[in-house]
């Protein structure tokens, strides 16, 4: 189902951080929300994830680090009941086995706290659960900053290869324009708190229309990262 919002603003102290923002985002798309640290990229993150679970759409959100998914003093199968609970499942109901084939989580002792599993395998966790109950969006705000660039790629290709086909809608929050062209199909560019241009990947890669996306594209990061 196409998903969207219309008017999603934010002021913070005074300062509107956000401004009237609309977007919409089809079935399986793949979107790369790309801009320079401080842009607003998370603001807007966050008012489309309220606002669309508002509208009763199911959306998830992988942070940037496990650490600020995964409670340290919790076995990791309690946070993977909690995430059944948040979803009205029954406890177990999840296709677990499924969804660790997917994201490659082998020989994780459920029974111990995070800190005893590798960071990939948290993050891969996380992205996990985020994906019970194939949810309508998933926003994934800096998701492999946390991780080495073999094990961030390896993830995001993980991710890549359980989307396909299915409707479930992503949206890449990254500054990292290298990394967003390789995984997304169209990008939305954001400057000062405002959505300055949005166009298929190619499209802003080779003419970037505006001085926010011409910057990006000028330092944009091809080689050094392999994700
Ligand atoms: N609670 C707040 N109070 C005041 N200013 C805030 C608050 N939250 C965010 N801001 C400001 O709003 C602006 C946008 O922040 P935001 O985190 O959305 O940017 P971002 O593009 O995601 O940055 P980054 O890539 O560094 O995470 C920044 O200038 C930030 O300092």
């Amino acid at each position: 189902m196409t998903l969207s919002v219309s008017g999603l603003s934010a002021v913070r102290s005074g300062r509107t951080i956000l401004h009237p923002t609309s977007l919409v985002i089809a079935p399986g798309a793949r979107i790369g929300l790309v801009g320079l640290s401080g842009s607003g990229k998370s603001t807007l993150g966050h008012a489309l994830i309220d606002d669309l679970r508002a509208q009763g759409r199911s959306v998830a959100h992988v942070p940037q680090s496990p650490d600020e998914a995964l409670d340290p003093l919790r076995s990791m199968a309690f946070h993977w009941q909690e995430a059944e609970h948040a979803l009205g499942l029954t406890p177990g109901s999840a296709d677990q086995r499924g969804l660790f084939a997917a994201l490659n989580i082998e020989g994780g002792d459920l029974s111990k706290r995070p800190w005893s599993w590798s960071r990939g395998m948290q993050q891969r966790f996380v992205i996990a659960m985020a994906l019970i109950g194939t949810p309508d969006l998933i926003v994934l705000d800096e998701p492999t900053s946390a991780l080495d660039p073999v094990v961030a790629a390896a993830t995001m290709d993980l991710l890549d290869r359980h989307l396909d086909g299915r409707e479930t809608a992503m949206m890449l929050i990254t500054h990292d324009l290298g990394l967003a062209a390789r995984r997304v199909f169209q990008l939305m560019v954001m400057h000062d708190g405002q959505l300055v241009e949005q166009a298929p990947t190619d499209d802003i890669l080779l003419r970037p229309q505006t001085r926010a996306a011409q910057a990006l594209v000028a330092h944009r990061n091809w080689m050094a990262l392999p994700c």
